[in-house]
């Protein structure tokens, strides 16, 4: 092209300077958003907003810096997605519990396999309730009671395993050694199956387990996903979750259903076999059910076969990460804390001796209580957790438009010294029954609140505890050479340690 005869500029140049002006135009009107509300917050780099800063801090860090400079109302883009981070419990209250109705559905940040949509976590409005009350019976205290005896045998496992690895006096990985555990338990209460990972670290749940949760979050998919928000829905066919772990869990679940189907008269008591009875064949392949508009059409049917699949690979997915890393650094506080590690197997012996811990003994342990509260409260296996606004509000003077995610930054809120004085302190006596009373609920969240908080709450309790009680009856937890104290953390969403945790085991 001859520009006033005094130069020539080729089309493509025109092309590529117009497509680099209008993506710019693009980023800059996205990230204006908070400019406009009067929300502080970083300047953010186009397109990347603040995810440099989270590749090379990581998440925790991040959070805490933002929380630091900014104060307790933060304005944020992950990319070109603005994110509101709240650590103010007054705000957070009104949020999670007291205008849950406004703040009832977790955004879709990211959109992955459809199939998914049907997992409680994701799940939407009149979808989410009828899920959310479908199977919320299975957690129950009297099922979780009724499930002891499954987690007992995990558990005999666990102390043999541990037997073993300290016969040779050398640090034994404890990430490793909870998460085949965690594995064990979650396949024998969940899917009625009795896996053996603690004897085969390879054992494919485990392998599928951490492919999956660990997969392509850094990849180009999830950075184009970031980037180009509005066209997320284009970019459906292009999985974030690994596929092939997806079609192990798909597999082994379907299995599992054929085999109860065909067998309907055993007393199975796990998470599958609720689903199951709160399953009616009729509606059994009817995937349109999952965009019903109204609860009463919801009320008249069961859980489709979809619905049963992705609650139970979510389950799965949701308690192995989670639980293995409390174990992991509730053993990791003991071994650097030997009066706490004491004093909890003081309490131990005089309320249960060697007897097994169980579900009515583990939960009157006091002390027991407020160290796993403590190990919680520093380390939050879920860093962050969030949900969208379902309408223009206003939250104590801060406006909030439709649309907007609100994330709580768990362990942000958790390492604040206004609520935690010496906040990197593990203290268990914060949680003392003379110091709980003090504490505002909303500035300990490690299971989240409200209606929509943590379904597994009670059932990763009780796995913990056990687990703990039958080590510290058995072990004691010491640090070793290459222990790394403190920890350094995992840069994602999940709070765990980098390269493993080695302590040494001790038997008593
Ligand atoms: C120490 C272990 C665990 C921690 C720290 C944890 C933490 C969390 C958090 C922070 C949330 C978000 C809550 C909110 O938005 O208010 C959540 C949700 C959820 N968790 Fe857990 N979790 C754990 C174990 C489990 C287990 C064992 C299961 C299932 C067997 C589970 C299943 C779920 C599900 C399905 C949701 C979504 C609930 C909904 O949207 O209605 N979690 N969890």
């Amino acid at each position: 092209m001859d520009v006033q005869g005094l130069m020539c500029i080729p089309y493509w140049l025109m092309i590529l300077v117009t497509v680099v002006l209008l993506l710019l135009m693009y980023t800059l009107y996205k990230q204006s958003y908070f400019r406009s509300l009067g929300i502080p917050g970083p300047t953010p780099i186009p397109f990347l907003g603040i995810t440099i800063d989270i590749g090379k801090k990581g998440l925790h860090e991040t959070d805490l810096n933002l929380m630091k400079k900014y104060g307790r109302c933060v304005g944020v883009y992950l990319g070109n997605i603005p994110q509101l981070l709240i650590t103010e419990p007054e705000m957070i209250k009104q949020i999670l519990v007291k205008r849950f109705h406004d703040f009832t559905d977790r955004p879709h940040t990211l959109e992955d396999a459809k199939f998914m949509d049907s997992a409680l976590s994701l799940a939407s409005g009149e979808h989410w309730k009828f899920l959310r009350s479908t199977l919320s019976p299975a957690f129950s205290s009297g099922k979780m009671r009724n499930m002891t005896p499954l987690i007992s045998r995990c558990l005999e496992r666990l102390i043999c395993n541990g037997k073993k690895m300290s016969e040779n006096g050398k640090s034994a990985e404890m990430k490793g050694l909870f998460g085949a555990f965690t594995m064990d338990v979650i396949c024998s209460t969940g899917f009625g199956m009795d896996v053996d990972s603690q004897s085969n670290p390879n054992d494919p749940f485990v392998v599928n387990a951490t492919k999956a949760m660990t997969a392509n979050l850094v990849g180009p998919r999830v950075l184009l996903a970031l980037m180009f928000p509005d066209f997320q829905r284009f970019m459906r066919g292009l999985p974030i979750m690994d596929q092939s772990s997806l079609e192990f869990f798909k597999e082994a679940t379907k299995s599992v259903l054929q085999e109860r189907r065909s067998n309907p008269s055993n007393n199975y008591r796990d998470l599958i076999q609720l689903m199951i009875n709160a399953h009616k064949e009729q509606d059994s392949n009817t995937e349109e059910h999952a965009d019903t508009p109204n609860i009463d059409s919801y009320k008249k049917r069961g859980l489709t076969d979809n619905e049963v699949l992705a609650n139970a690979i979510f389950f799965l997915l949701a308690a192995f990460e989670t639980t293995s890393s409390l174990l992991t650094f509730l053993s990791y506080c003991l071994a650097v804390n030997q009066e706490v590690q004491d004093k909890l197997r003081s309490e131990i012996s005089k309320e249960l001796g060697k007897s097994q811990p169980v579900y009515d003994n583990v939960f009157k342990l006091q002390y027991l209580d407020m160290v796993v509260s403590e190990t919680l409260r520093i380390y939050p296996p879920a860093t962050r957790f969030n949900r969208e606004a379902l309408v223009d509000t206003e939250i104590c003077g801060v406006k909030i438009p439709k649309g907007l995610d609100v994330t709580i930054p768990t362990y942000s809120l958790h390492m604040d010294p206004e609520f935690w004085p010496d906040p990197h302190k593990f203290d268990p006596e914060r949680f003392s029954p003379e110091n709980k009373d003090r504490i505002n609920p909303f500035t300990f969240l490690p299971f989240g609140a409200g209606p929509r908080n943590c379904i597994g709450q009670r059932l990763a309790l009780l796995q913990a505890k056990m687990a703990i009680v039958g080590m510290v009856q058995n072990f004691r937890f010491q640090t070793a050479p290459d222990t790394l104290i403190p920890p350094k953390l995992d840069k994602g969403l999940f709070t765990k340690p980098v390269d493993g945790m080695f302590l040494r085991l001790e038997a008593l």
